[in-house]
């Protein structure tokens, strides 16, 4: 019993939010100044699995994030840590089932892994602490909402603990007990809609979301008015649209919502600036699309960063790909693992109709590096296989993407 090891493995999804999260009333229990709805994505293409193991034979907490071990220090991390412990300790040693939780006061190994890319505006943090929050409550057996431990270690990551259309209750009682996430529909509400990523750059980005949302909340007079009057108003009719699966009204939010996400950073002093001329190619191409066919079939949205999620229903998804692809062909040599995810049939497009759209740009290789096509998903899981050995040391595994 003294040396025994409890160990508990999960994934989580990634989310992307269509009504941007960005800002904070309290930095210490992550509360935001507005309210903001996501799509939760497949795990199959994009998902963190957190395996985390307890024991009294552990000398300290250890974390391994990538294959690479990380420092305890995070004050978020910490922070989330020393939550569940308490939680663990006012709840009691016994579980609904009779089987009995680790002790709070013992060591803990985390090893955790992204099959994409870390802090490069692909919603890493979100993944990976929706992933740790509920790792840590099956393991503890916590009777607790997940999002509220989610969102003490990056605010978007309490969306992630649902599947399908999430929305992120920004809530109004100052110990946070009301910030919590909340599912608007499940994954199988909308299996028409999906997903193309284009990865513009895998690269860090430079003003991280914490620090960049700390500047706007100062510094941008749009941003008030973009909290008190805009948000709370496209929220019900973001709502709205997705439960009657309008997808005109809810790419016309998404995009609205995208720009005025990128509004409020260059209205931010000194100007925070995410996107890059990629990305303004990709804003120019779909609003042509969507002119063309005089509705919006495609939205896109862009978070911290240059690269693009663009949501549209299935039926549309070949001829989205085949415009991408022609404005943004890959360098040569490049074309075998160009499109990820989802296998999709050979598109090619038709010459008539891209003369049509009239950009002012001409297709250019090489400014995307990869495209990933993927849908809605389901929450968290619970798995069987480790990330780390009996001794509590991170197994062989995959090197880091
Ligand atoms: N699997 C994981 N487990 C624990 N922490 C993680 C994991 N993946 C990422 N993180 C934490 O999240 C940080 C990256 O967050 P950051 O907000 O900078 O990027 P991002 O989430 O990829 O981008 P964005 O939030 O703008 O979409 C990492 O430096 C790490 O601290
Ligand atoms: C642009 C966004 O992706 C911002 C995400 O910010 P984070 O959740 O990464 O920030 P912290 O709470 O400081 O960790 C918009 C969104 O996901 O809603």
């Amino acid at each position: 019993m003294e040396n025994e090891t409890h160990t508990v493995t999960c994934s989580a999804p990634v989310n992307i939010a269509v009504i941007k999260y960005w800002g904070k009333r309290d930095e210490e229990l992550v509360l935001p100044v507005n309210s903001s709805l996501s799509v939760t994505l497949n795990q199959d293409q994009l998902r963190t699995v957190t395996t985390v193991s307890v024991s009294r034979k552990f000398q300290k907490d250890r974390i391994w994030v990538n294959n690479r071990e990380e420092s305890m220090e995070n004050p978020r991390l910490k922070r989330l840590l020393a939550e569940v412990r308490r939680l663990t300790k006012e709840q009691g040693s016994m579980s609904g089932n009779g089987t009995r939780p680790p002790s709070h006061d013992c060591h803990m190994h985390i090893c955790s892994e992204n099959n994409f890319p870390t802090a490069a505006g692909l919603a890493s943090s979100a993944a990976g602490y929706a992933c740790l929050a509920y790792t840590l409550c099956q393991l503890y057996h916590l009777q607790v909402d997940v999002s509220l431990l989610a969102r003490q270690g990056s605010g978007s990551a309490c969306r992630s603990v649902y599947g399908g259309f999430v929305k992120w209750e920004m809530g109004e009682r100052e110990d946070g007990s009301d910030s919590i996430a909340v599912q608007v529909a499940p994954e199988s509400h909308w299996l028409e809609l999906e997903v193309l990523i284009l990865v513009v750059s895998s690269e860090k980005k430079a003003v991280s979301s914490t620090r960049g949302m700390q500047t706007t909340v100062k510094t941008s007079p749009l941003m008030k008015y973009r909290c008190e009057t805009v948000v709370p108003q496209r929220m019900e009719t973001m709502e709205r649209a997705i439960v009657e699966r309008d997808f005109p009204s809810f790419a016309r939010l998404t995009m609205q919502d995208s720009n005025q996400f990128h509004a409020v950073c260059l209205d931010s002093y000194p100007p925070i600036l995410y996107l890059n001329d990629t990305s303004k190619r990709v804003m120019q191409l779909v609003t042509a699309y969507n002119k063309l066919h005089q509705e919006e079939r495609v939205a896109y949205t862009f978070d911290a960063g240059p690269n693009a999620v663009l949501y549209c229903l299935r039926e549309t998804m070949s001829e989205l790909i085949s415009l991408v692809t022609h404005y943004f062909p890959p360098t040569p040599g490049n074309e075998r693992n160009y499109i990820r995810g989802i296998s999709s049939e050979d598109c090619r497009t038709d010459s008539d109709f891209t003369k049509k759209l009239k950009l002012t740009f001409d297709p250019t290789p090489g400014l995307l590096q990869y495209i990933i096509r993927t849908s809605v998903g389901d929450g968290p899981r619970l798995l069987t296989q480790p990330l780390l050995g009996l001794d509590g040391l991170p197994l062989a595994t995959t090197p880091p993407t």
